[in-house]
């Protein structure tokens, strides 16, 4: 099972289910995430030394605050607490009570009285996933300083100002790290908000997957214990014919590279034979660079006796539209199409009918718009790759950070791994030849997706963390066998 991504408004009804069936209390639930993220904090060495300001709101993301500022104090950090709310405002039950608990020596303020010309760390508990309508002047007033603070704002839950579930239209805070509970809200996986939330944690508070059940969502946050249940098991007895002869078309003259980075993917992933249909004269450089790749020159009469076939990485746009339609026309079983196939198929939308069902579309968001369209933001863009695979019967993976597997059924998966050192020429290659390795394998489309997806993020991570912005694609290959030894796959 996979972690649901829930609307805000059905965050209430969701901890109501699970402190009926836990036996616990709303106020319980408010001290695990407190607690949760104390541990996150913790995991972050941050300076025992440096002030801390809790900016506190009358809900039960101000709870939050109140309870995060009693758990840092009793760890020895130097806390003081500033009301975002007036003397007269009702706070909410478990937010009244976490307040009285305060230890007396944190310090109480109003928000008015803070100097936001101030260093060190605030801790952003002003508005959760209860923000409604649109920011009242004074709520504008408060962000607006918080966002002239000069230290490290971390926000909980959310940055306050932040919609749950929807683009951001007003204000909001600008945080360097989000701690959000539960599940990631909706949101902070849009690109648009990346320079609102920074760096997104997620903090466990005990809530279990299956508990999500009785809740709607076509949304879904794909992580490291998902995977391996996606995978296939080899045998002491599997021979190469096991692990799926795949066909790679990648490359022309000057971009032979998008070959090799594909086509060695694809190896690096498992497959058991690769071949690559490239232009003849180009032979050499893939020949010399990747001798495990066998090399056609013409497309085959007979497509049959490939598993999987992957198409697009720099091929380039001459006689390419009849390329993609013989491929069609000669091969029935899922594809994956890339690059300057997606665009081709932009300029050729009469093609979109007779690609195989099932097949699998990577766009990154320029390539996403040449066949699906301007949007204006992610939001829509779901909405658009939504009936785009429901109406053709195909799969789409719109890459980026957080990368979302679109399926044909309407499910949208977010994906978790990745680091921004993969934004990086060839990347996009690697992917290719990742997924059309795992479909080869014999893998569903949606099993192919999930781990190549997953694991293509996690080698950049691994690759990333020596290498940082030094990290080049052809890195991100040489980590991908790490990536089954890490996920525990043979
Ligand atoms: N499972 C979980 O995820 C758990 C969630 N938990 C936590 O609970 C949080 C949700 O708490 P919640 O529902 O009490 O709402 P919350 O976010 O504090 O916002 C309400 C405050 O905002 C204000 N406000 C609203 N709109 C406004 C506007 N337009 N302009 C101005 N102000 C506006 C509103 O003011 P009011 O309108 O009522 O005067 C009120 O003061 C959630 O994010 C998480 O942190 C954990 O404790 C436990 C597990
Ligand atoms: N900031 C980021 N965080 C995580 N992954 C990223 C980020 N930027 C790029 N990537 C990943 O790198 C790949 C880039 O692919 P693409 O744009 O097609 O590059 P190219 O055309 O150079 O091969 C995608 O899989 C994308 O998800
Ligand atoms: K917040």
């Amino acid at each position: 099972m996979m972690l649901k991504i829930l609307s805000g408004n059905q965050v209430k009804a969701l901890d109501a289910a699970h402190v009926k069936l836990k036996r616990i209390s709303s106020l319980n639930l408010m001290e695990c995430a407190a607690a949760g993220f104390i541990d996150w904090w913790k995991s972050k060495n941050f300076d025992k030394n440096s002030p801390i300001y809790v900016f506190c709101g009358a809900g039960n993301n101000g709870g939050d605050g109140f309870a995060i500022a009693r758990l840092l104090y009793q760890s020895g950090f130097h806390i003081q607490v500033y009301k975002c709310f007036g003397d007269a405002t009702r706070l909410s039950p478990d937010a009244s009570i976490n307040f009285k608990l305060l230890p007396e020596e944190i310090r109480l303020k109003s928000w008015q009285e803070f100097d936001f010309a101030n260093g060190g760390i605030l801790i952003d508990c002003f508005i959760g996933v209860g923000f409604q309508g649109a920011l009242r002047t004074e709520a504008q007033e408060i962000i607006s300083s918080i966002n002239s603070f000069q230290g490290k704002v971390i926000s909980v839950d959310i940055p306050s100002g932040l919609p749950s579930d929807d683009m951001l239209e007003g204000v909001c805070v600008k945080a360097d790290y989000t701690v959000t509970f539960a599940f990631p809200k909706l949101s902070l996986l849009f690109p648009e908000h990346g320079h609102y939330t920074g760096d997104l944690a997620l903090v466990d508070i005990g809530i279990w997957e299956e508990e999500y059940l009785p809740f709607e969502s076509p949304y879904f946050f794909l992580r490291k214990k998902d995977i391996s249940g996606f995978h296939r098991k080899y045998s002491r007895f599997s021979h190469k014919g096991d692990f799926g002869k795949v066909l790679i078309t990648a490359g022309s003259v000057g971009k032979m590279g998008a070959a090799i980075l594909s086509a060695k993917s694809a190896l690096r992933t498992g497959s058991g034979l690769v071949n690559a249909l490239i232009p003849e004269s180009e032979r050499h450089i893939i020949q010399i660079s990747v001798p495990e790749v066998m090399c056609l020159f013409d497309l085959p009469k007979d497509l049959t006796g490939f598993d999987a076939i992957g198409i697009g990485p720099g091929i380039g746009f001459e006689k390419k539209a009849e390329l993609l339609k013989s491929l069609f026309e000669g091969y029935s079983n899922p594809m994956v199409l890339d690059a300057d196939a997606i665009t081709l198929l932009g300029e050729h939308p009469e093609l979109l009918s007779q690609i195989p069902k099932g097949s699998i579309l990577t766009p990154h968001l320029k390539e996403f718009e040449r066949i699906l369209g301007k949007t204006n933001n992610h939001k829509e863009r779901l909405g658009k790759a939504s009936d785009f695979c429901k109406k053709w019967k195909l799969n789409l993976v719109i890459k980026g950070a957080n990368s979302v597997i679109c399926l044909a059924d309407g499910r949208q998966i977010f994906n978790s791994s990745g680091t921004s050192y993969m934004a990086t020429a060839g990347s996009g290659d690697v992917l290719t030849g990742m997924i059309t390795s795992f479909l080869g394998q014999g893998y569903s489309p949606e099993a192919a997706m999930i781990c190549g997806v997953y694991q293509h993020g996690l080698a950049g991570e691994i690759a990333g963390k020596g290498k940082r912005r030094g990290t080049i694609a052809s890195d991100i290959i040489d980590a991908i066998p790490e990536t089954f030894v890490r996920l525990d796959i043979s």
